[in-house]
């Protein structure tokens, strides 16, 4: 079974109490007459993370834009911090912060000059966390931002974001370019933001490890929606794979309710299963005069599997 034939059961946009942080609804977006979002039904609540999942071209970077209004919509709408994102809401602004995939503002300025221009926009800026986050990762206030690295501009772009506190951090692919102590200590912070209530952090990544590491909500976009959004620990206890090994191979896989996807390789026959009914999983391999393993997938299995 192909991705594209997943069961409805899959396709679950999850209604979330009211007033979430982020509420999209039917969001199109189209570039060239080809639709990249093809209508996006999304509630986010507050004091989460949220891990934004999906392929390369899925759409992600696109959807961040569209949800912040940095990128204009075909169609649906989109609801920030209580008001639709298309009014103006400087105030409401000031409470969201975002690092985008790249970051090439202003080479000419150097780090402190832009840093202490941007808190001057912000009214809860933290100057001791900027200066302590600019000291821990090792960015130099007197080089120009033009010189710095493709790292030492997301770590920048990152301490922007932070800074001024915000209750929604909205982060694109924010650790692609750092090192495993910069990634870290990065993950620190965040999970040190969210320490403060309500809070909220949405960030894509396909570094399913950190994900797993900040105890993240999923979310999963493919074929221009959000297939769902569910807790991790919840993926891990719904999600099983099943392997059947019996020595004369498989010509087929067996129906199996629940069934997303089955590979034959030789004599194992491998199931990734949703709600599976182990007495069922028993009988299916006694039946077929196989030994039965059960694993627990990993996230990154499973976005292989379901992305
Ligand atoms: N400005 C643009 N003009 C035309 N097509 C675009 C534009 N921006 C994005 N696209 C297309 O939209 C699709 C989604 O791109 P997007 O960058 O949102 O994907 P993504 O999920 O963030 O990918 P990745 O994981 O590789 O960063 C791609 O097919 C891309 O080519």
């Amino acid at each position: 079974m192909s991705a594209a034939e997943l069961p409805l059961t899959l396709v679950d946009p999850i209604a979330l109490p009211a007033a979430p942080v982020l509420h999209v609804q039917g969001l199109v977006k189209s570039f060239d007459k080809r639709e990249v979002l093809r209508g996006v039904d999304w509630s986010v609540p507050a004091g989460r993370v949220i891990g934004l999942l999906g392929r390369n071209g899925a759409g992600k970077t696109t959807l961040l834009r569209c949800l912040l209004g940095l990128s204009p919509i075909d169609g649906g709408q989109v609801q920030l911090l209580g008001a639709p994102m298309t009014e103006p809401g400087g105030e409401r602004m000031h409470r969201i912060g975002f690092v985008p995939q790249t970051f090439d503002l202003f080479p000419w300025m150097k780090v402190r000059a832009y840093l202490d221009f941007t808190a001057a926009f912000y009214a809860r800026w933290d100057h001791a966390l900027a200066a302590r986050l600019l000291q821990g990762w090792e960015l130099d206030p007197k080089q120009k931002i033009g010189q710095l690295s493709q790292g030492q501009r997301q770590k920048l772009a990152i301490v922007r974001a932070i800074a001024p506190q915000p209750d929604l951090l909205v982060l694109d692919e924010p650790v692609a370019s750092l090192d495993p102590q910069a990634r870290r200590a990065f993950m620190t912070e965040l999970l040190e933001l969210m320490r403060h209530p309500g809070k909220t952090v949405i960030f894509s990544t396909h570094i399913t490890a950190d994900l797993e590491r900040a105890g993240a909500d999923i979310a999963l976009l493919r074929d221009g929606r959000i297939q769902f959004m569910r807790p991790l620990a919840e993926l891990r206890e719904r999600f099983v794979r099943a392997v059947l090994t019996r020595a004369e191979g498989w010509a087929e896989a067996p129906a199996m309710a629940g069934a997303l996807k089955a590979t034959v390789a030789g004599s194992e026959l491998q199931m990734l299963l949703e709600d599976a009914d182990p007495a069922v999983l028993r009988a299916l391999a006694e039946q077929a005069g196989a030994e039965l393993r059960v694993e627990t997938p990993t996230l990154e299995d499973l976005f292989v599997e379901l992305a």
